[in-house]
């Protein structure tokens, strides 16, 4: 499981881990594990020409010492003081006995355009959002320059905790961060700003608590998750997922439901719904019924919504059951938020922006801009389990209060019609097979972004292959 922490839990384990530890030791470790990045990002380091934007704080100091440790290995290298009389005092001694030298903003034009490598030690973890105005001229040039650019701990001007970015920030190819992920590395928007993170160890992981802002599945944890039939199983042992979606203008929705259901664990799809046929016609072993959920039969879980169009008896019925319930598509617009609050078994909400900026009342960019809090909000509000789709998918679970889960395996290619419904019977199935709301949520998220890898292979993909592709997904994280 990937971690990470909130600035302030960052602070008070750093704290502790100092007073075990000879002064200037974290940051040393810090430096060397961005000297070596860097010098793996160059190939050579002997002749490059390597700029620091440094500011005035620690995150500076990382820099001036990095830019040390390359001068000494032969790279030319010249750090940009912000604010000259405040920088790291013994970072920048040392850059100066390697040899690098110093300018000010004023004159570093030239000295951004000419570098094969800039590390950005603007702000880190200190930083207030968004760039004062001398760094933001400095950012926009290097935005511009052909440089490769490593942002020290986090790309300057990006919120750490939030991932929010207001005003400018750095845009990096690589992020090095010390000791702890940031969520701001994890979530978009400015996850996009951090290119690739490299997470150097300086032996913060002995200090840090249990209880992180973010966590993110790995192969090994969505494998462990996985439900995998034993000899005593049998197809209602394994679990029924019930799906209730699609329309007379819609059946497709119920077609891709049906199609994640059945790739998702569960031993045995009911369809309730106008589209029995269509289904039937593509899904031969789905069992349709004609009558309404109540009088379909048992099942362990339901999936209500995608398709439905103007169906809120149905959504209605579905949230009566004391199963869980997956609300995706139009079902959340047709769920009664009280009647949602008052169920006691779980619920699993699975909005896109626009949909959870319905649900809060809220510009769409405002979700898109503040994805952390809005899945936070929503959980808070229907006390429910929230999975907000999109390039960074967040789960929060209900109550919104815990560790929120990120996923990060998707590809833009999945933001094709009809793929949030094969995500919804995915992560119904799993629900269905006994896994809790934020684990079905999150692992379903994890296997259906990485069958959209899979099935677009760098080309436009349509749903139903990627419902296809969810086995291949499912082998590849055993492997
Ligand atoms: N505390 C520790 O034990 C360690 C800290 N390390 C580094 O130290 C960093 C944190 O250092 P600091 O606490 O000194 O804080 P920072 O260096 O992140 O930033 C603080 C300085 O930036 C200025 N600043 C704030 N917002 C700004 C903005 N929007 N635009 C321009 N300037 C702005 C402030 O005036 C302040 O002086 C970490 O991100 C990491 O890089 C590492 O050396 C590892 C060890
Ligand atoms: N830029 C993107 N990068 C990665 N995944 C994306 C991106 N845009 C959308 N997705 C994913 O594609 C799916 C689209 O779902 P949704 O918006 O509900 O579409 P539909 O309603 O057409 O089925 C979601 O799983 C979402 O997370
Ligand atoms: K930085």
């Amino acid at each position: 499981m990937r971690t990470a922490y909130r600035v302030e839990t960052v602070r008070r384990a750093e704290r502790e881990l100092m007073a075990r530890l000879p002064e200037g030791a974290l940051m040393q470790r810090a430096a060397a594990g961005l000297a070596a990045a860097c010098a793996d990002l160059l190939g050579r380091v002997y002749g490059r020409r390597v700029a620091l934007l440094v500011g005035s704080g620690d995150n500076g100091g990382d820099a001036l010492y990095a830019g040390a440790r390359l001068a000494r290995r032969g790279a030319g290298v010249t750090a940009v003081l912000l604010a000259p009389g405040r920088a790291h005092a013994g970072g920048l001694a040392a850059l100066r006995r390697a040899g690098g030298r110093t300018v000010a903003p004023e004159g570093a034009e030239g000295v951004l355009r000419g570098a094969d490598l800039v590390l950005d030690g603007i702000v880190g973890i200190g930083g207030k959002s968004g760039l004062r105005p001398d760094a933001a001229a400095l950012a926009a040039v290097v935005a511009d320059a052909r440089a490769a650019v490593v942002a020290v701990d986090l790309p300057s001007g990006v919120d750490a905790d939030t991932g929010e970015v207001h005003g400018s920030a750095v845009r990096a190819d690589l992020t090095v961060t010390f000791g702890t992920h940031k969520p701001g590395l994890l979530v978009d928007p400015a996850r996009e700003y951090a290119g690739s993170v490299r997470l150097v160890d300086i032996g913060l992981g002995e200090v840090l608590p249990a209880g992180p802002e973010l966590t993110a599945l790995q192969h090994a944890d969505v494998a462990a998750l996985l439900p995998v039939p034993g000899g005593a199983s049998d197809k209602y042992r394994r679990g029924v997922v019930g799906i209730a979606a699609g329309s007379a203008r819609y059946p497709g929705a119920a077609v891709l439901a049906v199609a994640g259901a059945l790739r998702g664990g569960a031993g045995a799809v009911r369809y309730v719904g106008p589209a029995g046929d269509a289904v039937i016609a593509r899904f031969p072993g789905t069992l349709v019924s004609d009558r309404g959920p109540r009088q379909a039969g048992r099942v362990q879980a339901w999936v209500v919504g995608p398709g439905a169009g103007d169906d809120a008896k149905t959504v209605a019925e579905v949230l009566t059951a004391d199963v869980p319930v997956l609300i995706d598509a139009d079902g959340l617009r047709l769920a009664d938020a009280d009647a949602v609050r008052a169920r006691k078994a779980p619920t699993l909400m699975t909005p896109h922006a626009g949909e959870a900026a319905a649900l809060l009342g809220v510009a769409r960019e405002e979700v898109e801009g503040a994805r952390l809090r809005c899945v936070r909000e929503l959980a808070a509000r229907y006390r429910a389990t929230v999975l907000l789709k999109g390039s960074t998918t967040l789960v929060a679970d209900a109550g919104g209060e815990g560790a929120v889960r990120v996923n990060a395996t998707g590809t833009a290619w999945l933001a094709t019609a009809g793929s949030g419904d094969v995500l919804s019977g995915l992560a119904g199935s799993l629900l269905a097979a006994g896994l809790d709301a934020l684990d079905a949520g999150s692992a379903g998220a994890y296997l259906h972004g990485l069958a959209g890898r899979f099935a677009a292979d760098g080309a436009p993909v349509g749903a139903h292959e990627v419902a296809g592709a969810i086995q291949q997904a499912w082998r590849s994280v055993g492997e």
